[in-house]
């Protein structure tokens, strides 16, 4: 029988009869095995998040899942602890060793952190509980012997799970647990035939969990396909639980979208940590060079930065190293691509679709979101990139959609990456209106071209969860004194400096191999070589722009511009900054197999007019 739960439903009682509170007040209110709750001590998590208190009782109960539950709200350790403490269970009076459970996510960068999740709530049972991941990176043999060791618990893309279950390395005659994080990514990842196979290979009565923010068509498929009748968990975290995210939108021409941000980040109307997304590499670039023109530092996140180097910047971010990043989410739009289509908000488990006529006016929408995904889809990157999605970015206080996502869900997923674990955050997106698109060319992107539809959605689906999206009101006038420092900065940042800057962040990542990593970290004086935030300078250099002089300023000072202070975030909880996961990831509709691409070969600047 299929049982749904919602925040507004009576709970399910489980098999055992009992019935889960709406929340747990602690870890060891869910029975969980002592050495598992102080890993969670350990972490500093005081209680269970409404998904864990949720979940792991009918995980332990025996129950298939399929949990929808806010972004960072801790859906990992939701589906890792029930896993464990059943492994934990099972070996106090056996001693067969198998593995037992696998953890399929989408990208490699998930799989990456899903681990590091898994080994911090094990700390404190490493020798009973073995994890191993399953990398392209590591070579047919290499995964051979990681798997001989027979781990307990092995965390894969689908492909590389499939492969290894393929070539007999990878045994899942024994497999108890099979997670899909994501779920509704992993088919959008071309994953279709991996799972099939991985279908056919599972043993019968194998427990099944799906979790994602958002739940799709997809997710139906997927039920299929594991011929599971999960229970639903369909969890929207009370309004006094939700930390939230306060979200404004600035209606500017194209240009303006650099005057503004110039702006706030040197007036440091925006404190705190940011992360700003932009549509493309090239834009990646053009934004951290104009940044350099103002001495702004920044980091960078984009498909062609080899996985390791990504990871690493993430990490760094999380530890309060930079301030600023700097994410393109080219990847959004062949994942989100069917979304506009098929369901528009994404969300087909709450019947959370647009209208038909929504939906036939998006069609356009579509087509040019097809039209610039095949542009895409030419260009050679990495396809498991990703950093809407998944991507535990710790202590953000502000989300900039500087180019604005080409969906609702993808909008939902990008303003995710703040006000996670029960914090506050702030999320403010530049929308082009139609009248000034493609008005400025040298600042003009064309995944703009439909902002204004694309934030009609936004609204209607933040309204859908009670909130709403403000209009954020700059002081023009003040902010028009920086115009022509703006217009010099721009000037500097040509199409052929970015294009430098480009070939020059490849080779300069690529040098930055782990062994070279281990050589800086013995000699920590030359450690400055490994900041990613390291100026490209290929662009002109305008020492002057770098400081803000007095005139420029209005009377009233800075508060002048605007007239509250944007994005200064106090956050509910202070995080100790110890143990954390950061998950990266995206990608989409294609296979991606084990092959690895040489980024410096595969770099291609793009010739556009920009
Ligand atoms: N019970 C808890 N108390 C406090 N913090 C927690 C708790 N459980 C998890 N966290 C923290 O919350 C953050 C988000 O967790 P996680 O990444 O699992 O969220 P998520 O729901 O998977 O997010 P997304 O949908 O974006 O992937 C992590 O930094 C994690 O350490």
């Amino acid at each position: 029988m299929k049982r749904k739960l919602s925040e507004n439903d009576e709970p399910v009682p489980t098999a055992s009869g009992e019935t889960p509170s709406a929340k747990m007040a602690t870890f060891a209110d869910l029975g969980l095995d002592s050495r598992l709750l102080q890993a969670t001590a350990s972490q500093n998590w005081q209680t269970p998040t409404l998904v864990q208190s949720q979940a792991i009782p009918l995980a332990l109960d025996g129950c298939d899942i399929l949990a929808k539950a806010k972004t960072g709200s801790g859906k990992t350790a939701a589906y890792v602890l029930p896993i464990l403490q059943a492994i934990l269970k099972r070996k106090q009076t056996s001693s067969d060793s198998y593995t037992a459970a696998l953890i399929l996510v989408p990208t490699n960068e998930l799989v990456n952190q899903v681990t590091q999740v898994v080994e911090l709530l094990t700390s404190f049972c490493s020798r009973e509980i073995k994890v191993s991941k399953l990398s392209d990176k590591l070579s047919d043999a290499a995964q051979r012997a990681v798997l001989s060791d027979t781990p307990d618990i092995v965390v894969a893309t689908p492909a590389r799970a499939w492969h290894n279950i393929k070539n007999s390395a990878l045994s899942s005659d024994q497999l108890t647990h099979l997670v899909l994080d994501e779920a509704d990514l992993v088919l959008s990842y071309g994953y279709d035939e991996d799972l099939q196979s991985i279908a056919s290979a599972l043993p019968k009565g194998l427990q099944t969990t799906l979790m994602s923010a958002t739940l799709t068509k997809e997710v139906d498929t997927l039920k299929g396909l594991f011929r599971r009748n999960p229970s639903i968990l369909n969890l929207a975290e009370p309004e006094d639980d939700e930390g939230g995210v306060s979200q404004y939108v600035v209606k500017c021409g194209e240009d303006e979208k650099f005057l503004l941000i110039y702006c706030m980040i040197k007036l440091e109307l925006i404190k705190g940590k940011a992360i700003i997304f932009v549509s493309d590499v090239d834009r990646c670039y053009r934004l951290k060079l104009f940044f350099e023109q103002f001495g702004i530092r920044s980091c960078l996140l984009n498909s062609e930065l080899p996985v390791n180097c990504r990871v690493h910047a993430v990490e760094e971010f999380n530890r309060g190293v930079y301030n600023i990043i700097i994410a393109s989410d080219e990847n959004e739009i062949i994942g989100d691509e069917k979304d506009q289509t098929d369901l528009g908000d994404g969300d087909a488990v709450d019947g959370d679709r647009e209208d038909t006529t929504e939906s036939s006016k998006a069609k356009s929408h579509d087509a040019a979101i097809a039209q610039s995904s095949k542009k895409r889809k030419s260009s050679r990157r990495d396809k498991n990139y990703g950093v809407s999605r998944g991507i535990d970015f710790k202590n953000v206080a502000v989300v900039i959609n500087f180019d604005l996502p080409l969906s609702s869900r993808s909008y939902l997923h990008r303003i995710g990456r703040t006000a996670r674990a029960g914090q506050t955050g702030m999320a403010l997106s530049f929308v082009i209106p139609k009248d000034k698109y493609r008005k400025h060319m040298p600042t003009s992107t064309e995944t703009a071209e439909n902002d204004e539809k694309v934030l009609a959605r936004i609204v209607k689906q933040q309204a859908k969860r009670g909130h709403e999206v403000k209009p954020y009101n700059f002081d023009m006038k003040a902010v028009e004194a920086f115009r022509y420092r703006m217009n010099d900065a721009l000037r500097a940042v040509t199409k052929v400096a970015v294009r430098e800057a480009r070939l020059r962040e490849l080779k300069q990542e690529l040098l930055k191999s782990e062994s070279l990593k281990r050589h800086f970290e013995e000699n920590p004086l030359e450690v400055r070589h490994l900041r990613h935030d390291a100026e490209l300078r290929t662009a002109r250099s305008q020492p002057h722009l770098k400081h803000v002089p007095d005139y420029l300023l209005p009377k009233e000072g800075k508060k002048g511009i605007t007239p509250k202070e944007v994005g200064f975030v106090p956050f509910k909880k202070v995080l100790d900054g110890k143990g954390r996961r950061s998950k990266v990831f995206k990608g989409k509709g294609r296979r991606v197999g084990g092959r690895k691409s040489d980024p410096l070969r595969s770099f291609k600047a793009r010739s556009k007019n920009k």
